[in-house]
């Protein structure tokens, strides 16, 4: 794999981590592997910086606005913030501050409360709305479930600012939680896998009534505003006590270093008697003004740094091992566990991902094992207690043919995963073709659920994708508990997702290796479902970041007969296979070309600007190096035109200059 397709598949890696954790609110990694896979993203990005993205999930929060609330922009984005795992990482960071500061700082450690971001105006001392975080720029607006809280006070008292924003974090308590689990294991209902998640879910309920029901907490931490009457983060604290506000008493100011790990260790051990759950330990710079000369990366403040605590280990047997396949045929081994508890759930399942991790581990059936759990459902085993295995513990043979159809596995060379190639008659894998294609960055139905879908299959009314545009709703009604409602609403969506743009439909078909950022590129590039068959290998690779096993993959794909088939079946049933009009490209003037913008512009805003070099067929990048083609540099340009001008093959433009290069 190339650096740039290693890049590429940890982005789209990411991106569908991130869609899984907040918004699915279900992580299926813990939150530890997603920290090392994004620090790896982060240090290949840093060390090749022609692939900048902007959009990449290092330059991001990873949430997202969802459709079922207003979208509240913020008035003050809302950032993430950087994490360590390592006392080490902790000091590398305070060294960076003083030295970029040179001079003596206090921090303030407070809990990290493991919930969901919240941001909530108060104007004249009202509550006035609430936002969650969503992407950092913009959010769900949930108020009416926020008011369900009672220690958000909806009237302050004392001498608060006239209009500001209090952020804090959502949380469900332990014992609310297991309250909940209780009742849902008595109505045979799956149970929600951590605090956090169903703290996260709860917010997006659409009846507050039920949001009422389950018992949520806040805990505030920080205020922003204009004007505001604070010159630390400790004072701002203190103050926001005094308006009503529940700040917990556990913040502590640290006069150095030394205190701030003395604080860590403190909690790492008492936080497991506390009544909610934490992941670590925010540590923040104190003082504002020191806060300010440090300032912000792309995604969060350089004046904070959370600890976090590595997750938890537990003991138990091994019992016996399932086989799961997945949606590509797939296989994956999950190990049946001896229940136990392990922060704060019960376990009773782990992933072993494949063979070679079962071999590496050397894990057997009876083995005691230890499982970690770090936010995610599954969690994984790390190690065997070899001390106690049992003489006669039997290895794992893993399977040769598919548990779901019998069908001999096969193992292409340098994968990990087994598959089963029945790709047409393995029913886990056209239910999850079916599924992801009704899924949400994909043609988004979201009246047609998995169990839906396993209805229509059962049924004989669909076994592809193209079977839901011949469904009609007399078809739906005799099925099992399907209400008129229900299959119109069925019906209904399959007619909207005609509208969904040809990119997301490229994702939804299901090319193997082609996730959302490829089929976006392919659909910039090909504009059309034809232009793409009809390309040849080279023109595939020839589109950034795809890569020959990308374009192999595309080439499979549209050389089976039964896709074509299905290709042919969309089109009639009136799918977009093409771009639309306004997103044609103008011209390709600036083809192979890379800008920059600097400065203050006045034709245009930047947005304008790097829009009409990408319809020309330009490239926008984010920093001055020997890639840069133009800078293009407005007033007030300053260190980026420097750079430019030192570096000596980039040719600096006006804005009319630049205008004057797409006006033919
Ligand atoms: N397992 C997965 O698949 C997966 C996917 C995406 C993200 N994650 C996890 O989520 C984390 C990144 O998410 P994130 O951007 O929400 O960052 P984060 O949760 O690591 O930290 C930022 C958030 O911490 C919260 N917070 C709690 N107490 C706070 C305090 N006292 N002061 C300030 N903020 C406080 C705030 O809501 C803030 O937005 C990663 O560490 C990762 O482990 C996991
Ligand atoms: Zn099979």
């Amino acid at each position: 794999m190339s650096i740039q397709e290693k890049i590429n598949s940890l982005r789209e890696e990411l991106n569908q981590h991130n869609y899984n954790y907040y918004t699915l609110d279900n992580p299926t990694i813990s939150d530890f592997d997603f920290d090392q896979k994004l620090k790896e993203l982060q240090e290949l990005e840093t060390a090749h910086p022609e692939f900048f993205d902007a959009n990449s999930p290092t330059q991001r929060v990873g949430g997202a606005v969802t459709k079922n609330f207003p979208t509240i922009v913020h008035e003050f984005r809302m950032y993430s913030l950087d994490n360590s795992y390592s006392i080490e990482d902790l000091q590398d960071w305070e060294k960076r501050i003083e030295k970029t500061l040179e001079e003596k700082v206090e921090f303030v450690c407070e809990l990290k409360y493991d919930g969901a971001s919240i941001s909530i105006l108060y104007e004249n001392g009202q509550m006035k709305q609430a936002v969650t975080r969503g992407d950092g720029f913009q959010g769900d607006e949930v108020t009416q479930n926020i008011k369900t809280i009672r220690t958000v006070p909806l009237k302050l008292k004392g001498n608060y600012p006239e209009k500001f924003y209090i952020r804090g974090e959502i949380i469900l308590p332990l014992k609310e939680f297991n309250r909940i689990n209780a009742e849902r294991e008595k109505e045979g209902l799956e149970l929600y896998a951590n605090p956090r998640n169903t703290a996260s879910g709860s917010l997006k309920q659409q009846d507050s009534a039920e949001v009422a029901k389950r018992n949520l907490d806040c805990y505030l931490y920080t205020i922003v505003g204009n004007n505001l009457p604070f010159e630390s983060q400790w004072e701002m604290l203190q103050s926001a006590q005094n308006y009503g506000f529940k700040i917990p008493s556990t913040a502590k100011l640290c006069s150095n270093l030394d205190e701030v790990l003395a604080f860590i260790e403190f909690w790492d051990k008492e936080r497991k008697l506390l009544p909610f759950e934490i992941d670590g330990i925010v540590v923040k710079v104190n003082s504002f003004a020191q806060q300010n000369e440090l300032g912000f990366t792309a995604k969060s403040p350089r004046w904070s740094m959370a600890y976090k605590f590595k997750s938890e280990k537990a003991e138990t047997e091994l019992l016996s091992i399932t086989y799961q396949v997945g949606r590509t045929g797939a296989i994956t081994p999950v190990a049946n566990l001896k229940p136990v508890s392990l922060a704060g759930t019960v376990v009773k399942r782990a992933s072993l991902h494949n063979e070679d991790i079962i071999e590496k581990l050397d894990v057997r059936i009876g083995d005691m094992v230890y499982v970690e759990k770090g936010g995610e459902i599954i969690p994984k085993i790390v190690e065997v207690n070899l001390d106690v295995r049992q003489p006669d513990a039997q290895k794992i043979e893993f399977i040769k043919n598919c548990p779901e159809c019998g069908t001999a596995l096969i193992r292409n060379e340098g994968e990990a995963h087994h598959f089963c190639p029945n790709e047409d008659g393995c029913k886990p894998q056209i239910i999850g073709r079916m599924e992801h294609f009704v899924s949400r960055k994909a043609m988004d139905m979201a009246s047609i659920g998995g169990e839906t879908i396993v209805l229509l299959y059962d049924n004989g009314l669909a076994k592809d994708v193209a079977d839901f545009y011949d469904l009609k709703k007399e078809d739906l009604l005799p099925l099992d508990r399907m209400a008129e409602k229900s299959a119109q609403n069925i019906i209904d969506a399959i007619e909207e997702s005609k509208k969904i743009p040809f990119e997301k439909v490229l994702y939804a078909i299901g090319i193997r290796h082609v996730g959302e950022t490829v089929a976006k590129k392919l659909a910039k590039k090909f504009h059309s479902i034809e232009n793409l068959q009809n390309a040849s290998l080279e023109e595939l690779e020839n589109v950034e970041d795809i890569g020959t096993k990308i374009a192999e993959s595309i080439q499979e794909f549209f050389s089976k007969e039964k896709n074509q088939i299905l290709i042919e079946r969309l089109k009639k049933a009136g799918i977009q296979l093409e771009i639309g009009e306004e997103e044609k490209p103008l011209s390709d003037l600036l083809e192979g070309k890379t800008f920059l913008f600097t400065g203050t512009l006045t034709q245009f805003t930047r947005e304008e600007a790097q829009k009409l070099v990408e319809q020309n067929g330009g490239k926008n990048i984010s920093a001055v190096s020997k890639n840069l083609n133009y800078l293009i540099a407005g007033e007030k340009a300053g260190s980026k035109l420097k750079k430019a001008e030192s570096i000596g093959t980039v040719e600096i433009l006006t804005e009319d200059e630049f205008l004057k290069m797409i006006q033919n």
